[in-house]
C-alpha cells in the first residue's frame, strides 16, 4: 500500500533547478534510501517532505492527507514526521531523559515509563538517562536523537545522514539497529545517505538523484544488478564496463560469449558486469561455469578477504575481486569464467 506519494514536485532556488518534476512512492512499513551526488537534491526533497521547504510546483501526500500542493503546505510540526539529522541536534543542556521527554506532550500519564520503554527500545543503557549529552559517546548520541524523535510517535521518519559522523564499525552497528527499531515500531523511514553501501543494505526501495532528477527507483538488487545507467552503474559500485555485440541472450565481448540479461537487444551494445561476477578459474569450486577465456596477471594488491587481481585483457586492465587465498602470480596467465549474465544498458552505445 502506497504510504507517501511524492507527484512531480520541482523546486528551483534562483537559477538552480534543485528538483525537476519529482515522482516516488513509499510503501507503508517499508525503508527508502535517497541517494546521488552532491548537489543532486537529496537534502531539498527531505526538507519538502518534512515541511522545512515548500516545493514549486507538485504534491507530498501521506496516509491520503495532502502535505503540499505547491507553495501551500501543512506546516512541519503538523505532520507527525520525525527527523534524525547527522549531529542529533541534541539539547546540550537537558539530560538524556529530559531530551527524549521534551517532544512528549505536557502531562502525558506515566512520562518516566515511556522514557525508559524509548531507552530500552533503542538499546542504550538505563544508567544513562541522567547523563548529558556531551558525556555520551556520537552513536549513543544518536541513540537519544532516535528515541527523542521516536517519542513522539511519528507517521514517518526522516534520517538525514545519521550515521555519517560515525566511524565505520560503530555506523554498521547503528544501522543494523536503526533498522531494527524502527521495522519493531512499524515506522516508514526514508534515508538520506552518501555512503552507496549503506543505502544497498539498509533500504527495500533505493532511489537514485541526479542534477535534481530521479534516476532510478527500484529494490536494491535491480538497482545494483540492472542500472538503468553506467553513471548509475559505477555510482552504486565498481563495475566493468565494455561494449559488446548482443544477439539471441548472448553478448560477444573481450570476455568471449557471456550470457546476456536480455533476449530482446540485438546489434552493439555497453554492457556491466560486477567485479565480483569475474572469478580466476583456478578458485572456483563445482559447476563450471559456462563462459571462460584467459588473460594475463598484470598486478595483485592484497586486500585480506578481498583482493583485487588486474588482468590485461585486450590491451585493457581489468580488475577481478577474489579472495586472498590461492591468489595467482603477477605474470601468469589464468583463465577468466564469468557468473551470471552481464547487464544490457538500454541506450545504444555510443
Ligand atoms: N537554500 C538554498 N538556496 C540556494 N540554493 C540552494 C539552497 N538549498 C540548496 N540549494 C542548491 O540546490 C541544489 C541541491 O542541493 P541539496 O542540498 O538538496 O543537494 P544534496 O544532494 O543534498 O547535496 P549534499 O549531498 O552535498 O548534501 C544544489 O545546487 C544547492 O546548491
Amino acid at each position: 500500500m502506497t504510504f507517501l506519494t511524492i507527484k512531480d514536485i520541482s523546486k528551483r532556488y534562483g537559477p538552480v533547478l534543485a528538483l525537476d518534476r519529482i515522482d516516488l512512492d513509499v510503501v507503508a512499513g517499508s525503508r527508502t534510501a535517497i541517494v546521488g551526488p552532491s548537489g543532486s537534491g537529496k537534502t531539498t526533497l527531505l526538507r519538502i517532505i518534512a515541511g522545512f521547504e515548500q516545493p514549486d510546483v507538485g504534491q507530498v501526500v501521506l496516509e491520503g492527507e495532502t502535505l503540499a500542493d505547491g507553495p501551500a503546505i501543512v506546516p512541519a510540526h503538523r505532520r507527525g514526521i520525525g527527523i534524525v539529522s547527522q549531529d542529533g541536534a541534541l539539547f546540550p543542556h537537558l539530560s538524556v531523559a529530559d531530551n527524549i521527554g521534551f517532544g512528549m506532550e505536557r502531562g502525558t500519564p506515566n512520562r518516566e515509563t515511556l522514557i525508559h520503554d524509548l531507552v530500552d527500545m533503542v538499546e542504550l543503557d538505563r544508567t544513562m538517562l541522567d547523563r548529558r549529552p556531551h558525556q555520551l559517546s556520537g552513536g549513543q548520541q544518536q541513540r537519544v536523537a532516535l528515541a527523542r524523535a521516536l517519542a513522539r510517535k511519528p507517521r514517518l521518519m526522516l534520517l538525514d545522514e545519521p550515521f555519517s559522523a560515525l566511524d565505520t564499525g560503530l555506523r554498521e552497528n547503528m544501522r543494523k539497529a536503526v533498522s531494527r527499531v524502527l521495522q519493531n515500531a512499524g515506522i516508514t523511514a526514508i534515508l538520506v545517505t552518501h555512503d552507496q553501501a549503506e543505502a544497498l543494505s539498509f533500504a527495500d526501495q533505493v532511489a537514485v538523484l541526479r542534477d535534481g532528477r530521479l534516476v532510478q527507483a527500484g529494490t536494491p538488487q535491480t538497482l545494483y544488478l540492472n542500472p538503468v545507467d553506467r553513471e548509475t552503474a559505477t555510482f552504486l559500485g565498481d563495475a566493468i564496463l565494455m561494449q559488446a555485440e548482443v544477439a539471441d541472450g548472448f553478448a560477444d565481448c573481450l570476455l568471449g560469449r557471456i550470457e546476456a540479461d536480455t533476449k530482446d537487444r540485438r546489434g552493439r551494445a555497453d554492457i556491466m558486469l560486477r567485479p565480483e561476477q569475474l572469478r580466476l578459474t583456478a578458485m572456483i569450486e563445482g559447476p563450471e561455469p559456462l563462459q571462460t577465456c584467459s588473460a594475463k596477471v598484470v598486478d595483485v594488491e592484497f586486500g585480506g578477504a578481498v583482493c583485487a587481481v588486474t588482468l590485461a585483457l585486450g590491451g585493457a586492465p581489468l580488475v577481478v575481486k577474489s579472495s586472498g587465498v590461492g591468489l595467482p602470480a603477477v605474470g601468469s596467465t589464468v583463465q577468466v569464467a564469468v557468473l551470471g549474465k552481464a547487464h544490457v544498458f538500454k541506450a545504444v552505445a555510443s
